[in-house]
């Protein structure tokens, strides 16, 4: 028996492999930066789908149930061998006692360099393995054997860069459709957008319908990410305005060609009522999950009720149309030459997918931008010197006039590309900036608690604002 191969391979069903499995994965998922269920019981597992990706290396689709919430599905590849060298200890899910699998390893294949290495050979010849499609774009050659690295970030999902020259995001947190973050850089590539890398391969699943699950990109070298560049600012103590003002542009480029390359509409006043009681929802739904909410519920109310206002005094007629959907300054990459590209068109991995995909209005990305800046300013990195060991990083220091000017440089570019000056828009932009804020505050409460004082700030200081 060949000593990386799970022991009775042609007989692994889905229900087998989770009398093995399910203990472990019980434990293991929860800790996931990825799992999106977090302080959720996971009252249920199964396997939406399993495909031997090579001897000892299992593609799965896996359904986690919770108590009083919706299912979600999670992308995993997982790995089998008797013994486990050394440098894959890290990768370790565990050791199952019962079912097929007693006795081998299970360990997390994404980070094992022979499995992804084999992944890219996949991706590179278009081909199916059951119920997975790998398809490339065929004017991009990738080259056989570039060695891959596992990113070890903050992330929402999995990505590997092979070879200093692609990189693959594994979407882990799986919805079922076409996912945007293939579909729009698609669409850019195709109106000839250089600020988007064009997907180069990607492959997605038949079952239980047609669902994108991974996308390769060409690696922007040398690159550094917004957010990267705004701290060290901060952290210098000098501004950040030339480069907020290039990031304005960049968006409103990037808005331009989604606007010439997929649907827009123009919002009656019907929809931009619903588009206020949707966020008015939201902040509901977000105070019955984060307590710390709930103080500012009802000032918080007022900016969206001023937008429905805007909309019955029949003065707005507003466009929509596709849009980043989750823009901040980590999604800005600024190449060594200075040009900015922005990444992750995946939109707000919480938010069901056809939401996700639906026009909106510019703003919405403006507004993320504008909580960016603000994100940066009260997370500015502690001043050299002593620091103890049970100090939290952020909130460390604020800087309310390096935000404010980098606000106003980032409207001023965008105003220079678009002829429309965000600001001119006051009530949109408010209610999109306080939208954004109170998902921040659930996304920080699930995924970094230490966090969520960064938008309550925010909100506090919206929520003051309104009652003036
Ligand atoms: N084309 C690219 N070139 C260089 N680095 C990239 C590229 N795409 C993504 N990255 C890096 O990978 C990180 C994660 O990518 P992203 O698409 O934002 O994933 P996630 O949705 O998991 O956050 C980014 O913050 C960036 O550092
Ligand atoms: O992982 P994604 O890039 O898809 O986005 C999620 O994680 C982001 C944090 O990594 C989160 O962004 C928030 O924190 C940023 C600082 O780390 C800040 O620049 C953003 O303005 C703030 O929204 C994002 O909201 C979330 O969807």
């Amino acid at each position: 028996m060949l000593k990386t191969a799970p022991r009775p391979q042609g007989t692994l069903s889905p229900p087998l492999l989770l009398t093995s499995l399910a203990g472990l994965f019980r434990e293991w998922l929860p800790q996931q930066r990825w799992f999106a269920a977090k302080g959720r019981p996971l009252t249920d597992l199964a396997v939406v789908s399993m495909t031997e990706l090579h001897p000892g290396c299992l593609h799965l689709l896996l359904r986690t149930g919770h108590a009083g919430s919706p299912a979600h599905c999670y992308q995993l590849i997982l790995g089998m061998r008797e013994e486990l060298p050394p440098r894959l200890h890290h990768a370790v899910i565990g050791r199952p006692s019962v079912g097929p699998l007693a006795g081998l390893n299970v360990y997390d294949a994404l980070r094992d360099p022979r499995s992804t290495g084999l992944l890219l050979e996949r991706l590179r010849v278009p081909g199916a393995a059951g119920p997975l499609r790998f398809e490339r774009d065929a004017r991009t050659v990738v080259p056989a054997g570039l060695a891959p690295r596992l990113l070890d970030g903050e992330q929402s999902n999995t990505s590997l860069v092979y070879g200093d020259s692609f990189i693959l995001k594994l979407f882990r947190r799986i919805q079922y459709g076409v996912n945007p973050d293939l579909e729009v850089p698609w669409a850019l590539a195709g109106e000839g957008c250089a600020r988007v890398p064009a997907p180069v391969a990607w492959f997605w699943t038949t079952e239980p319908r047609r669902t994108t699950l991974g996308v390769l990109q060409p690696f922007l070298r040398g690159a550094t990410d917004g957010w990267t560049l705004a701290l060290r600012s901060l952290a210098a103590g000098e501004g950040f305005a030339d480069e907020a003002y290039e990031l304005g542009r960049a968006t409103a480029e990037v808005h331009a060609a989604l606007a010439a390359a997929l649907p827009t509409v123009t919002l009656g006043h019907v929809q931009v009522e619903l588009l206020a009681r949707g966020m008015t929802e939201r902040l509901e739904a977000a105070a019955r999950a984060v307590p710390a909410l709930r103080p500012y519920e009802p000032a918080l109310r007022t900016a969206y009720r001023a937008l429905a206002d805007l909309a019955s005094e029949g003065g707005t007629a507003l466009t929509a149309q596709r849009v980043h959907g989750d823009l901040h300054l980590g999604q800005f990459l600024r190449a060594p030459s200075g040009q900015w590209t922005l990444i992750d068109f995946e939109g707000e991995p919480a938010r069901p997918l056809a939401e996700r995909r639906m026009p909106q209005p510019p703003a919405r990305d403006i507004a993320g931008m504008l909580r960016s800046f603000d994100y940066a300013a009260r997370s500015i990195p502690p001043a050299p010197g002593p620091t103890r060991a049970d100090q939290t990083p952020p909130p460390s220091r604020w800087s309310p006039e390096w935000a404010d000017t980098c606000r106003a440089a980032y409207c001023a570019g965008y105003a220079d590309v678009d002829g429309h000056d965000p600001r001119t828009s006051p009530v949109l932009l408010r209610a999109h900036e306080t939208d954004k804020a109170v998902y921040e505050a659930v996304y920080e409460a699930r995924h970094r608690p230490d966090w969520l004082p960064v938008p309550l700030a925010a909100l506090d200081q919206l929520a003051s604002d309104a009652s003036l």
